[in-house]
């Protein structure tokens, strides 16, 4: 665990001191826009042209922010356009690293031995978290975009043109409804789970623990009246949540004490959970190795051990009867 402070590696704690216990997430700070013509995003610089094989996503399997990247770059077809590089579940002193025996692809554009590294040779005096996913730009040698939620809308459509691949998941009609699960869902599960597990004080827990379970059962509700969140129409909110439902029993019931219920014990959420792991191509994003480890074996202050639970056992593919 650690950071860049002016371009030097610092291994340090989380410091929850001045928040009263509270986890509060750093804003991403990349964030140039990939456009189907080079013009400027919604923030950043423009010069950043959909074209093939120029961009190469760096992930983590474990990371939720990550795999929401990984499950749009499969259902937009863009694996022949954007290659990636995973890097080794164990998060230790030095952040993510490219350690290939323990479970990285490695870095074959640099070699880096540490995802810090990537971060650097875009600045060499960067400040801030070293985070994933990360989409680095090739041709320019630097980082588009270091911001989950942005990355998947570039992917969303930027691409169409040379995939031919329309399908659209922020439809222009269901935007203001997707906006404003995503608000909820992020602050409340997404990283309301990291909230409850990274907390430093029973209130700030209890608080993160309490808002969880109402909006999960608000969700619940929800998918009991519509096959998916926004209707009948799956879009990016309802793959924004997969991420933190498909991780929730394996590590977050646990690890990060979100326990009053399992996710299995949710008709509703557990089924769609189910329907959503199996969609083509989307099993295949789904790594509970790196899921598993990662957290249990990397957050040391949580579990000291690092002893890696052998369970649950669940069947993400026995058949989900969402139809
Ligand atoms: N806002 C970012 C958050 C990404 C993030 O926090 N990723 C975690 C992994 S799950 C990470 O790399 N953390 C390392 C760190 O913050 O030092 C996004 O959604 O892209």
């Amino acid at each position: 665990m650690g950071q860049l402070v002016n371009g030097r590696w610092r291994s340090q704690k989380r410091d929850t001191g001045k928040t009263g216990g509270e986890y509060v997430r750093e804003a991403a700070q990349l964030r140039n826009w990939i456009t189907t013509d080079g013009s400027p995003g919604a923030s950043g610089e423009g010069g950043f042209v959909a074209e093939a094989g120029r961009y190469h996503l760096y992930v983590s399997l474990a990371c939720p922010w990550a795999h929401r990247t990984l499950i749009l770059r499969t259902l937009k077809g863009l694996e022949p356009y954007i290659d990636i590089s995973v890097v080794s579940p164990f998060m230790r002193e030095h952040g993510w690293t490219f350690n290939t025996e323990e479970g990285s692809s490695g870095d074959p554009l640099y070699h880096s031995d540490y995802l810090y590294q990537l971060y650097l040779r875009n600045r060499d005096d960067y400040t801030g978290r070293v985070s994933v996913p990360l989409l680095w730009d090739k041709q320019r040698t630097c980082v588009v975009n270091n911001e989950s939620s942005e990355i998947v809308r570039m992917f969303n459509s930027a691409f169409d043109h040379l995939t031919g691949n329309h399908e659209d998941f922020y439809p222009e009609e269901l935007r203001g409804d997707i906006d404003a699960t995503n608000a909820v869902v992020y602050e409340t599960v997404n990283n309301g789970v990291y909230r409850a597990g990274f907390a430093t004080s029973q209130k700030a827990y209890e608080q993160a623990y309490e808002a969880l379970f109402c909006t999960l059962d608000q969700l619940e509700q929800r998918l009991h009246n519509n096959r998916y969140l926004t209707g009948d129409r799956i879009t990016e909110a309802d793959w924004r949540l997969f991420t933190t439902l498909i991780r929730f029993d394996a590590v977050y019931h646990g690890h990060f004490k979100c326990n009053k219920q399992r996710l299995a014990d949710y008709k509703n959420l557990w089924g769609f959970t189910r329907e959503l792991y199996q969609w083509p191509g989307v099993a295949e994003t789904v790594n509970f190795f790196h899921i598993k480890h990662h957290y249990y074996d990397s957050h040391r202050n949580i579990n000291p051990t690092g002893i890696v639970p052998r369970g649950p056992e669940l069947d993400y593919a026995a058949p989900h009867g969402r139809g």
